[in-house]
């Protein structure tokens, strides 16, 4: 079976998301209509995942303008950038869908029928990228295969199949022996709750590990591949993902498990020369102290909470595009399937 995170009700101009702030107890969508619903949904984690919030803030961008011309659309299309923009740092996807938005909204000439085109184009392009992903990243998977997880990046955080869960996935059907371990991915669960709640719909075998066993089961289970997704890969190829993810990588490194990212190149910031460059989102932090209506810190106990950090390069076995996998040295190999921005994903 199949689920979408986000639909598209083109009709009604609903935008209908699962709500991933209450799964897996509980299956509820929200129906938005307005741009700052979408904005607030981002903010709030109803909707998240680099490449979902992509998508989301479009259909954002395809709300206000709806109903508009020239330079009153202009103007309310001006004032919804730049509130999306404001809710949430990390993700470059985000910034992406909107620059790629910009470029046809801003000019004077452009006509409604053009906006929703593109807007329609990111969604569609976000489902075949991550199918070709999965392809190229089938290629490093033996008969018999043990991923390691850390996050969600799977059908919740994309249109549809997901990077490394889809990986992960797509292994399964195509008749791999799979076994994954999914990092519970402390402060928010997203492994415990999403990707577990994804691989049980799909029928994989997996196993939930608290975040500080990952150089364990390396250490004393088979583990063939990790595998993450990211929010923003600098122009060297460091990678801003999920908070634990570097520590996955070290102790990936120290028990000789290659390390892979599963990345389109629309996570890929050519702007940004290293991970040095890239903010990193600080959430409340009450997302530690709690654990859902649970306070589990002493009151008013300090925490800090950094929700992203980055792996740096040399740690990164290669980075799984659309169009291939980058290896070392980075700089060279990302610049180089770059030129192939544009083209259909192979
Ligand atoms: C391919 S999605 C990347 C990504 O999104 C997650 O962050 P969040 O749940 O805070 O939106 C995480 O870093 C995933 O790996």
């Amino acid at each position: 079976m199949s689920f979408r995170a986000i639909e598209w009700r083109s009709e009604a101009g609903i935008l209908r998301l699962i709500d991933q702030k209450v799964l897996p107890g509980e299956t509820r969508y929200q129906e938005l209509t307005r741009v700052e619903e979408v904005a607030e949904a981002i903010r709030d984690m109803t909707v998240r995942g680099a490449p979902a919030i992509g998508v989301a803030a479009a259909f954002g961008i395809l709300m206000v303008s709806r109903g508009r011309e020239g330079d009153d659309r202009r103007r309310a299309l001006q004032s919804a950038d730049a509130l999306l923009r404001a809710s949430r740092p990390t993700a470059v996807n985000l910034f992406w869908a909107l620059d790629r938005l910009k470029a046809v909204w801003n000019r004077p000439e452009a006509t409604g029928p053009e906006i929703e085109a593109e807007v329609l184009a990111i969604e569609a392009e976000d489902v075949a990228v991550n199918r070709a992903i999965s392809k190229h990243a089938l290629t490093l998977c033996p008969q018999e295969v043990t991923f390691f997880h850390h996050c969600n990046t799977g059908s919740l955080a994309t249109v549809d199949l997901g990077t490394a869960p889809g990986v992960i996935r797509s292994a399964h059907e195509a008749g791999h022996k799979v076994m994954a371990y999914l990092d519970e991915t402390r402060p928010r669960l997203q492994g415990a709750k999403l990707s577990s709640f994804e691989l049980m719909q799909y029928g994989v075998p997996h196993a939930i590990v608290v975040d500080g066993a990952s150089a364990h089961v390396m250490r004393t289970r088979k583990v063939d591949m990790a595998i993450v997704g990211c929010d923003r890969v600098a122009a060297n190829g460091d990678t801003a993902n999920k908070i634990g993810t570097y520590n996955l990588a070290l102790a990936a490194q120290d028990n000789g498990v290659p390390f892979y990212v599963a990345a389109p190149m629309s996570t890929i910031d050519f702007d940004t020369p290293s991970g040095d460059d890239i903010e990193i989102e600080e959430r409340d932090a009450g997302e530690i102290t709690r654990i859902g209506d649970c306070e589990i810190a002493p009151p008013g106990a300090p925490a800090f909470n950094p929700a992203f950090d980055v792996t740096p390069n040399r740690l990164i076995s290669g980075i799984i595009t659309e169009y291939g996998i980058a290896r070392a040295p980075f700089g060279e190999s990302l610049a180089a399937l770059r030129s192939e921005i544009g083209k259909a994903p192979v």
